[in-house]
């Protein structure tokens, strides 16, 4: 339920964090009006499912794919890249359902995703102090404009608008059928075993496809092609959410309408109104980020009255009682669905975190969905000074997590990853994590190098996160024999010496 005394502009009463200063007000204002008079870009009824399919993860029934660049860029909005980022995001999801046996939600870090909170207000370029990058919807990367400029807060909107134009457009196109999952990425992969991995799994589907149409089951129009008439779900034939950190709440204001909630959500009686609530119409989910949940902050204002499910990005900084304080606030009528808790320690700092965490959460009985964002508290700078991550970094976060879970009668819901199908014009892979099976070292990094914020995961690093994750449900799974190894190295080992 969202809160009877919050309006969308209730916020501007609080301090936040990571402010931007505009040095024209009157020019925000304009933009600001005509983006309020704009259509929205997602809907209560998408908005709803994605709820519901939230509660269905909460409650085991599915697993929380969140993934995609840390920025997105304006310049990076192109026909190639973001069918390589929905490929990447698919065939990711693929390799954990065949894996993990379960449905996965997945929300992309697409669309939308270009304001950045930063640690510094500026940087040095040369000899020059400048502003800090803040994002392609505040000012550019480019050392000469860093000025924030309202007009960006426009050319997001319709940059969210295109990138979402056409992800609709290739999900209601056949490229998001099952049927074709060697379509998605299979070309980009070089590594030879990775790709041995993946066609095992989509040769099976096809198998599992056919047999299924053979004993004459699903002969009905969800198994036809949307061609040919089938059904088609959020964005086409694959659900695709989509999600951006609300940090900009200038813009999120302006996209926040107020709608009745969908008949299928409220039963009513004929001629009886259907109750209205405040939806945010940039994205279908929206998160908080690590340095903006102040408990008494604008951005906690904010996220309290919107009907969209959330996310709460946590890190070594949150106490335990706090949690539950911001839980009671933004939750305060316990929706199942509603809160996705993405916890982001590092890997040497999640075991004195994560289980005070979790035992403060389960005593206070709310409903919360556990993400692993394994990524952002593992980030540094490289001998040649490139802020980067390693492998067998994350994957040691990600390990003590899903130990951590399970020791405190817990589960872990999810991931939150930054990753990208982004190639560079010959066809490889960016290089900004350090490690995986291809091994990329500290001299590689500078190679491909295109991430305007932090360091993703490639085509194959991300390859490797899906089947050492999959792998691991698999062994979780009654009937598969004896579990391998104590659940806390299963995956850490899977690696074997490529750390
Ligand atoms: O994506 C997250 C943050 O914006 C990013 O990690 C901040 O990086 P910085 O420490 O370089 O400002
Ligand atoms: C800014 C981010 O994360 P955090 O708030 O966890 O630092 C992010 O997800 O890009
Ligand atoms: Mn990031």
């Amino acid at each position: 339920m969202d809160a009877e005394d919050w309006i969308p502009t209730s916020w501007r009463m609080k301090k936040a964090a990571q402010t931007v200063e505009y040095p024209d007000q009157d020019h925000l204002s304009n933009v600001l009006n005509k983006i309020k008079s704009l259509p929205p870009l997602v809907t209560p009824s998408e908005i709803e499912r994605l709820r519901h399919q939230l509660s269905l993860v909460q409650r085991n029934e599915a697993f929380l794919l969140h993934a995609g660049d840390c920025a997105e860029s304006f310049e990076a909005c192109t026909q190639q890249n973001i069918s390589a980022k929905v490929g990447l995001i698919l065939s990711f999801s693929l390799i954990l359902i065949w894996g993990a046996r379960l449905p996965v939600v997945r929300i992309g870090r697409i669309a939308g995703q270009y304001a950045k909170p930063r640690s510094s207000v500026t940087e040095k370029v040369g000899d020059r102090e400048v502003m800090i990058f803040r994002g392609d919807n505040v000012n550019g990367f480019n050392p000469d404009e860093r000025t924030p400029d309202p007009e960006r807060l426009l050319s997001a909107y319709f940059h969210s608008t295109a990138t979402l134009n056409h992800i609709r457009g290739l999900l209601t196109s056949g490229f998001g059928s099952l049927h074709h999952p060697r379509d998605w990425s299979l070309s980009h992969v070089r590594s030879k075993s990775l790709k041995a991995e993946y066609e095992v799994i989509s040769e099976g589907l096809a198998d599992a496809l056919d047999f299924t149409k053979t004993i004459g089951l699903g002969s009905g129009r969800e198994a036809q092609s949307y061609e040919r008439g089938g059904g088609r779900s959020v964005l086409g034939e694959a659900d695709l959410y989509t999600s951006h950190e609300g940090l900009l709440l200038d813009y999120e204001e302006a996209m926040t309408r107020k709608y009745p909630i969908p008949d299928s959500i409220v039963s009513r009686e004929l001629g009886t109104p259907a109750p209205e609530k405040y939806y945010n119409t940039s994205a279908h989910f929206l998160w908080v980020g690590d340095r903006t949940r102040q408990l008494n902050g604008a951005h906690v204002e904010y996220f309290r009255g919107i009907r969209n499910p959330i996310g709460i990005k946590i890190g070594p900084s949150m106490a335990a009682e706090e949690l539950v304080t911001l839980l009671d606030v933004v939750n305060p009528g316990r929706d199942s669905g509603r809160i996705t808790l993405i916890t982001r320690y590092g890997a040497e700092k999640i075991d004195s975190h994560l289980a005070s965490h979790i035992k403060a959460v389960q005593a206070s009985g709310h409903p919360v969905i556990w993400v692993c964002d394994p990524m952002h508290g593992n980030t540094l700078i490289s001998s040649t000074g490139l802020k980067t991550r390693h492998f067998g970094t994350i994957i040691s976060e990600l390990t003590s997590c899903l130990r951590i879970h399970s020791e405190c009668g817990s589960r872990l819901g999810g991931v939150s990853l930054e990753f990208t199908g982004e190639l560079n014009e010959e066809g490889y892979s960016v290089t900004e994590c350090l490690g995986g099976s291809m091994e990329l070292s500290e001299e590689q990094l500078g190679l491909r190098y295109q991430s305007f914020c932090d360091p993703r995961l490639n085509f194959e690093q991300s390859f490797d996160v899906a089947f050492l994750i999959s792998n691991h449900f698999k062994n979780q799974q009654p009937g598969t024999g004896t579990r391998r190894k104590g659940s806390e190295d299963v995956l850490y080992s899977e690696l074997g010496g490529k750390r």
